[in-house]
This record gives C-alpha cells, sequence and structure tokens, in this order.
C-alpha cells in the first residue's frame, strides 16, 4: 500500500467502520462528502481527490456491497503513483539532454572538419594556382632560367634556356653551368662569384658563355640562392638574358662617337683622350712621346675637279697609307678635312720623328690609283715633343700644327719641329687679306 496507501470500509450511513492503517484513530469518522456515498454513485469507480481527513491527494478505487450497506474503498497517494514516472520522466529528460548535447557537439565537430576541409582545399586550390602560374612563367619568359643543386648539378631549365644556348633540356640536367664556360673568364672571377653568393646569397652581373655550337655570348646573369622553410641553403636560381647584339650596339656607338665614319680612324676627341693618357704614361716612366701634324698638299683642287666621292676615295688612302707606316702602338687619326695626326709614344730621340716624317712623306708622295685616276698629292708636317714643346694635350697639338704651317709656308712636302715664336694655326686660317 506504500506509506501513505489507505484501505476504508464505509458504512453506507458515511461512518468509517474500518481503515487500515491507523484504524483507531479514524474508527466512527463521517465522510459525508465521499463521491461513492452521493446518490447514483455507480457500483464501483475510480475518482481522485484530496482526502478530508489527512489532507492527503490520492486516487481511490471502491466498490459498494449493497447487501451488507457497505463500500469497499483503496487508495494509493498520487506522488507515490507518478513517482515511477516522475523517475521515468527525468531519466527520459535526462536521456534526451545529453543526446541533444551529443548531437550539437557532433555537429560542431563536423562543422568544424568540413571547415578545416574547405580551407585546405582552398589553399590547395591555391597553391596549385600559384604553381601553374610559376609553371606558366618558367615556361613562356624571355629570360633563361637554370635551378641548380648547392654542388652546381642542373636540375632543370626552361625553354628561353634552350633558345640561347642551344642545348636542350636533356641535354644539360645532371652536368654543372661549366658546359657553358667560354674560358673568357680566370678562376678568381668565378671565385668571387661563389663568395658573394655565399656572403649574400645573391650575384649579379655579366658573363661570357659559350653556346652549344661553340659561339660566345655574353649574358647579363642574376643567380640567387633559395633556401627552404628553416633556411637551409636548397638550390640556386639563375635569370639570365643574352646581351650580345645590345652590348655590340654599345660598342658600335661608342666607336661613332669616337672614331671618323670616312676613315674608321680616331678622331679628334678620342686623339685628346689618348694624347692625355700618354702624357700621363710617359710623365710616370720619365719617356718622350709626341704628335705629327699632317695637312695634304693641295687636296682642294681634286676634289673641286674630280668630285668630293675621289676626294673622299683619297682620303681613305692616305690613311691605310698613314697606318702601314706606323708601329702598333702608335695612333693615327683623322682630325679635320684632310687633316691627320700621328701620336708617337715612348720615343725618345728626335731621330724617330725624322726616320717617320720621310717615311709619311715618301709613302704619301706615290702616286694614288683611284678607278680610271691616277692621282698625286703631297704633305706638310708639323711635330711637337713632351715635355719640351707643351705638357698638355691641346698644346702639344695646337703648336704641331703651327709647325706644319711652317712647312706649309715653306713650301710644302716638307717637315718642321715646333719652336716657340712659330705662328698659331689660328692665325693661318685667317682668310689672306685683300689689298
Ligand atoms: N672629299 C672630301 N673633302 C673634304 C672632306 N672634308 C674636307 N674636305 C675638303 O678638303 C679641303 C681642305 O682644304 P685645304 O686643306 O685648304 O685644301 P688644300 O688644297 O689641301 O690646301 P693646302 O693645304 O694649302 O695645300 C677642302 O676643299 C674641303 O672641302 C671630306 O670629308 N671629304
Amino acid at each position: 500500500m506504500g506509506r501513505q496507501g489507505v484501505v476504508l470500509m464505509v458504512r453506507d450511513s458515511a461512518e468509517i467502520m474500518a481503515r487500515a492503517p491507523d484504524w483507531r484513530a479514524y474508527m466512527g469518522r463521517s465522510l459525508p462528502t465521499a463521491p461513492y456515498l452521493a446518490p447514483g454513485a455507480p457500483p464501483q469507480g475510480n475518482f481522485q481527490r484530496v482526502a478530508l481527513l489527512d489532507g492527503v491527494p490520492r486516487l481511490y478505487g471502491y466498490r459498494k456491497l449493497p447487501q451488507y450497506q457497505l463500500t469497499f474503498v483503496a487508495a494509493l497517494p498520487q506522488d507515490e503513483i507518478l513517482a515511477g514516472f516522475q523517475r521515468q520522466r527525468q531519466a527520459t529528460f535526462a536521456t534526451i539532454t545529453a543526446m541533444s548535447l551529443l548531437l550539437v557537439a557532433m555537429g560542431w565537430l563536423i562543422l568544424r572538419s568540413v571547415r578545416a576541409r574547405d580551407r585546405a582545399e582552398r589553399a590547395l586550390r591555391d597553391a596549385n594556382r600559384e604553381l601553374s602560374l610559376a609553371g606558366s612563367v618558367f615556361r613562356h619568359t624571355m629570360d633563361a632560367v637554370m635551378v641548380t643543386e648547392m654542388d652546381g648539378t642542373i636540375v632543370s631549365v626552361n625553354p628561353a634556356f634552350t633558345a640561347i644556348t642551344g642545348y636542350e633540356a636533356a641535354e644539360v640536367v645532371g652536368h654543372t653551368p661549366r658546359l657553358l664556360r667560354s674560358g673568357r673568364h680566370d678562376a678568381d672571377f668565378y671565385r668571387a662569384m661563389f663568395a658573394q653568393l655565399g656572403s649574400t646569397g645573391h650575384w649579379r652581373g655579366e658573363i661570357w658563355n659559350r653556346r652549344k655550337d661553340g659561339q660566345s655570348y655574353l649574358e647579363w646573369i642574376s643567380i640567387s640562392l633559395v633556401r627552404d622553410e628553416r633556411a637551409k641553403p636548397l638550390r640556386y636560381v639563375s635569370v639570365s638574358n643574352d646581351v650580345t647584339e645590345l652590348r655590340a650596339g654599345d660598342e658600335h656607338l661608342r666607336h661613332l662617337a669616337f672614331h671618323d665614319p670616312l676613315t674608321g680612324l680616331p678622331n679628334r676627341a678620342l686623339l685628346l683622350d689618348r694624347i692625355g693618357q700618354g702624357i700621363s704614361v710617359a710623365q710616370r716612366d720619365g719617356r718622350g712621346m709626341g704628335v705629327m701634324f699632317i695637312d695634304l698638299d693641295r687636296f682642294k683642287p681634286i676634289n673641286d675637279t674630280l668630285g668630293h666621292d675621289v676626294g673622299d676615295q683619297l682620303l681613305q688612302q692616305v690613311a691605310q697609307r698613314l697606318s702601314h707606316a706606323v708601329r702598333h702602338s702608335d695612333t693615327v687619326a683623322r682630325i679635320g678635312g684632310d687633316e691627320f695626326v700621328i701620336l708617337l709614344e715612348q720615343v725618345d730621340d728626335g731621330i724617330t720623328y725624322v726616320n717617320l716624317a720621310e717615311k709619311v712623306l715618301s709613302s704619301l708622295s706615290r702616286p694614288m690609283v683611284l678607278g680610271p685616276h691616277t692621282l698625286e698629292v703631297g704633305a706638310s708636317i708639323g711635330i711637337a715633343s713632351y715635355p719640351g714643346d707643351g705638357e698638355e694635350a691641346a698644346s702639344l697639338l695646337k703648336h704641331a700644327d703651327a709647325a706644319m704651317y711652317v712647312s706649309k709656308a715653306s713650301g710644302r712636302g716638307a717637315y718642321h719641329f715646333y719652336h716657340p715664336g712659330m705662328t698659331a694655326p689660328s692665325a693661318r686660317r685667317e682668310p689672306p687679306a685683300t689689298s
């Protein structure tokens, strides 16, 4: 019956005839409002109410015994009946709560792994995109790219490398860049290059290399040391391009700037520079040097009668004859229309000038055959030597010109050494006075 269950026997007069438990306390007490005593109450039934006598809410079951004018009543307290249900409800609630938490946790874990997977896929896509971009640059750049191991073994080269060197990738991979050496640089050059690469991780400069067909070419190259994530040296990457033609263009421009286009001889600017250098060397070594100013005699009539083209050819032939007359170390320059200068270095005696002047006069006086024309010109020469006749390039040249003017004035076809007081060339070129 539980802790608060009750069994009653109630007379139809509402008086409690028996009760368990505590029958003594309830004996004779009346239950006039009991539902089973109400007129027309069914012979048996159930109901729920708060007990009149002890105030406990109970569920009641009864059965009338009309022949004895009695009703049997049994009641159980509501909380005892519902206790199992409550326990079950709590257990169910706890289970549902735990499952919900579990579901939330699983959902969170799934979400996290989906996000992590998305992130990884995105990173992979980005990495692939970068790789394909790098690959495309590697394949399509006009610069030759070469990747080597730290010991110099070539790992890969790009198509531009093949275009420049003539070597296919398969022919160079596994070899070292020594394959390309032209022999124009000594061991010190490469030692300095690797020393800088070792200390700074970079080297940039020009190298003469050799193509597969044996032809030398000049490349502008930038080499970088590549390290791994832990900064350990991994590879060398070089990017280079062929600058041979560019350099040739530079040299051609420089040649044009310092040479006479008609004869190919050094012009006035280069001559002055070389005289300056010659003076420095002579000063240092205590040696002599000098310049010989040569002006053709009666050149103008050739121009005037046979034309400028023939005059040009004659000037070219004069240039050749002068070049043949001098030593390899001397310089022959053309500094004006029919004006040539020979720079003689390391000359300590006057006889060398005399010999050369006579050789030049004799060479230029020989007939020149230019197509159908056989022409004869001569020359007038002036000589000035360092240090006696001038200590600077311009003054030496000016004094040689003055001495040459004396040769002209003396009847042409002669040479003179400079002496102080000889007429300056500027005076010589003044228009003759008219009377
Ligand atoms: N063909 C040709 N003639 C030139 C060139 N530059 C200057 N000349 C000419 O060279 C001549 C030089 O003049 P001069 O030295 O006075 O003539 P020259 O007849 O030799 O006179 P002398 O020296 O007194 O004997 C001028 O007629 C210029 O026009 C050139 O590049 N080509």
